[in-house]
């Protein structure tokens, strides 16, 4: 009865108004499951392949057309008739059709589009909220949101040098309290930044992208924020960077083009070192570029015990890249993004090494997304314990806050929600 019997899939728009795929499944029993794929500005040069056209005249060069044509034609053929609970036999006939180390051949948007549909429709089969087929009985735990309210890099045309700012309600005793607490803030911080002439338009993740060009001046803002809306910081909020380092990293040093200066390596440690403790910066992603293997064991060895050091770039969400740095000791956490790696199965793998490992995990979004609110099924289904999804407006970014909400009122009273192991550094007593 769960045998898939149709696949199809169709180009849709992302919120940055580029196409991307989306893939409905089809099984025996009628069960049907939808999902539609993201996509990054700022990718790590180890990502799964997204295909795209490139033909300038359709699309502004940036169709999906052949992605969905995959989905349609070969890898529909492929896995019509396997059965959707298989999760992991869909997902290896996909990557043996494909026959590339990085899905370059069929598109990673083409694989995982299919991937997710099978999952969504196999929980539908199942009769199940998707958070609940995937994890069982023991999907509780509500994840600790890290909200985007300033933006900048490759998300915003302002000068600012780090991508994104953002505020962890470490305080709030519910994922419902964390939204509303969160939004406050982000409230609080528009009024602010208007009063003190600063333009209040958005970047792509829903952040607020004023014309800053220090980290200095944004962290600035998101305190008196916090403070002007009754938290403390530190205590109600811990504050989460993601510089998104690998974006300014060239020919082996760090170029700060907002404030118009380079470091090393090692001054740029110094300076993110320097912020931590002149801030109650609790966790950074990307402190240091993909390649910059020296750095990132540095910068592990000395602030490891104290800092969420989370590998975005660096790892793509690859269980063997993972396992270097376990092995390599650098980082202490990993950013999980479906479609960096393009399979569900290979993600639950990413995220199992990880836990084994003790390194903590932070299912997130794209840049570009869409209203799909697949991760944050997944960030409850695999018990991440963290999420990422952006900022407290813009409704692609809202909509996985919204699901997490209903997720939460689902649960009732067995939900979890652990504010405090985020800033306790919980993750770090491995
Ligand atoms: O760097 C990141 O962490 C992501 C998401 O915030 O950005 P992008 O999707 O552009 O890679
Ligand atoms: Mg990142």
């Amino acid at each position: 009865m769960t045998a898939i019997s149709r696949v199809h899939a169709r180009q849709i728009l992302d919120s940055r108004g580029n196409p991307s795929v989306e893939v409905d499944v089809e099984l025996a029993d009628g069960s049907r499951g939808r999902a539609a794929v993201p996509s990054g500005a700022s990718t790590g040069a180890n990502e799964a392949v997204e295909l795209r056209d490139g033909d300038p005249r359709r699309f502004h060069g940036k169709g999906v057309g052949q992605a969905v044509a995959h989905v349609n034609g070969e890898i529909a053929t492929a896995v019509t008739g396997l059965d959707a609970e298989d999760q992991a036999t869909v997902d290896a006939t996909m990557i043996e059709l494909d026959g590339t180390k990085d899905k370059g051949r069929l598109g990673a948007n083409a694989i995982l589009g299919v991937s997710l549909a099978t999952v969504k429709a196999a929980a539908e089969a199942h009769r199940q909220p998707l958070f609940r087929y995937v994890g069982g009985v023991g999907a509780r735990l509500l994840p600790v949101p890290m909200m985007n309210i300033v933006n900048g890099g490759a998300h915003a045309d302002n000068p600012l040098d780090f991508q994104e700012f953002m505020i962890a309600p470490v305080g709030a005793t519910s994922f419902f309290e964390a939204v509303r607490m969160g939004s406050e803030v982000f409230h609080t911080l528009r009024r602010s930044l208007a009063e003190a002439g600063h333009n209040v338009n958005v970047g792509d993740e829903g952040g607020f992208a004023p014309a800053f060009t220090t980290a200095d001046e944004a962290l600035d803002f998101v305190l008196l924020a916090i403070e002007q809306s009754g938290y403390r910081a530190g205590a109600d909020f811990a504050i989460c960077l993601d510089p998104a380092s690998s974006e300014f990293f060239t020919d082996g040093h760090y170029a700060y083009a907002g404030e118009g200066l380079t470091r090393t390596s090692d001054e740029h440690i110094d300076y993110l070192l320097d912020l931590a403790r002149r801030y109650p910066i609790a966790s950074i992603e990307d402190p240091m570029a993909e390649d910059d293997f020296t750095g990132w064991k540095r910068l592990t060895a000395e602030a490891g015990d104290r800092l969420q050091l989370v590998g975005d770039d660096v790892f793509c969400t690859d269980a063997d890249r993972l396992l270097d740095g376990i092995e390599g000791g650098y980082a202490n956490a990993i950013l999980v993004k479906v479609n960096q790696i393009g399979t569900l199965t290979e993600t639950i793998r990413t995220v199992e090494t990880a836990h084994k490992a003790g390194y903590r995990v932070v299912m997130s979004h794209r840049s570009g997304e869409t209203e799909d609110t697949t991760i944050a099924d997944l960030a409850v289904g695999l018990g991440c314990g963290q999420i990422k999804t952006g900022s407290l407006s813009r409704s692609d970014r809202t909509a996985k806050y919204n699901q997490l909400i209903r997720i939460e009122e689902e649960l009732g009273g067995s939900s979890e929600f652990d504010g405090r192991g985020v800033v306790r550094g919980d993750h770090l007593n491995r």
